[in-house]
């Protein structure tokens, strides 16, 4: 089994007395800022001028200054930023208020791997990665409870930057449930491609394609919805509970035959095959070189992806349903 670290693994005081700053208030950064605060931590955010966030930052009870004030200021700098501008923002605004002694921190480690950011050699670059998405980083640490994540440290320029690491892993809650010790490129190739083939791309497209093969057969799209979507979070609470054997115990023998000798011919060879593609694109640096060209072109082939998605009929039909249920929390929280 890996080395985990927990709770009584990582000193808080490590980061006592040091001024952090979290550049970014989105889905990481208004969760990770907002723990970092809870647990007794010197937290500023960093935003631009006129950010829709910045008025959100401060009714959350937190300091917010320029992106560029709080480097100057800070002797942590977590950049939360989109992957794709880190760069830009880094070189134009971060980078000249570094001194040496100070640490950087990613919660993704893309810029450093693919070359995006190179640190100059007198400060600590650790990466803090909660293996959650932000709203449930917050969610979880408000709980009384945490997600898993990663640490990892790239460079070491004080000797401490371990301790650093998981203190700040800590102060986000994630040693409650558990932080692995791994590397920049591992975190970065893993969780490329998780996202890519299982995680988000692959769960949408068998979603969306499921949905599509029932409504062409002339079945009541929201008949197609509850089964292929809605149900979902259903089965894999389960999983993720108690694993599969949790799943197939819980449902119907039907179901459990059915989806065992059925399934591997959907996720079959192609599948696999297309998932080494995937990898493969990622370890050669084809997928990062292809998103930062997207970045610089200020993301035309995403926008229109998620236009055609946002049309797509289920969630055309989706959003219709889930209107009707309250409890649900819908509402896109604002980048
Ligand atoms: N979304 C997630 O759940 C996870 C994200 N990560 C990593 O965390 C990092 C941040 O990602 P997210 O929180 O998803 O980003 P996001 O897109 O949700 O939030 C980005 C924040 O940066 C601000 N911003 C954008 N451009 C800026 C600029 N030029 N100057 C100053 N502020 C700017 C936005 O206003 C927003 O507050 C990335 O490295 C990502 O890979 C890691 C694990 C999970
Ligand atoms: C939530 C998470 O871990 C992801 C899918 O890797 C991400 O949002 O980048
Ligand atoms: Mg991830
Ligand atoms: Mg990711």
């Amino acid at each position: 089994m890996a080395q985990m670290y927990y709770d009584n693994d990582a000193d808080l005081n490590m980061l006592k007395g040091k001024k952090i700053a979290v550049m970014g208030y989105g889905s990481q950064g208004h969760a990770q800022a907002q723990n970092l605060h809870d647990s007794g931590l010197d937290v500023t955010v960093g935003l631009r001028e006129g950010s829709r966030r910045w008025k959100q930052a401060e009714e959350d009870g937190l300091k917010v200054m320029t992106v560029a004030e709080a480097a100057k200021m800070a002797d942590v700098v977590q950049i939360l930023l989109p992957d794709e501008v880190q760069s830009q923002v880094y070189y134009s605004e971060i980078e000249p208020g570094l001194e040496a002694g100070n640490a950087i921190v990613f919660s993704h480690g893309f810029n450093i791997h693919y070359n995006q950011i190179i640190p100059q050699k007198d400060i600590d670059v650790y990466m803090v990665a909660p293996k959650s998405p932000g709203h449930l980083v917050r969610r979880t640490y408000v709980d009384g409870a945490g997600v898993p994540g990663l640490v990892a440290v790239y460079q070491d320029a004080t000797g401490k930057a371990m301790e650093m690491a998981l203190a700040h892993a800590k102060g986000v809650g994630c040693t409650r449930a558990g932080v692995y010790k791994t590397s920049f490129r591992e975190e970065t190739e893993t969780d490329l491609f998780g996202e890519q083939v299982d995680l988000c791309g692959g769960v949408a497209s068998l979603i969306k394609t499921s949905f599509e093969v029932l409504v062409e057969a002339g079945y009541q799209p929201e008949m197609a919805y509850f089964e292929t979507c809605h149900e979902l979070k259903l089965i894999v609470d389960l999983i993720h509970e108690g694993g599969l054997d949790k799943m197939w115990y819980s449902v119907s023998n039907t179901a459990e035959y059915g989806g065992m000798t059925v399934g591997p011919k959907v996720i079959n060879e192609l599948s696999r095959e297309a998932m080494y593609e995937a990898l493969d694109r990622i370890q050669n640096g084809e997928f990062a070189r292809e998103f930062v060209l997207e970045g610089k072109a200020n993301r035309p082939v995403l926008t229109a992806m998620e236009r055609q998605d946002r049309e797509h009929p289920l969630e055309v039909i989706g959003k219709e349903i889930r209107s009707k249920m309250p409890w649900l929390n819908s509402e896109l929280n604002e980048k």
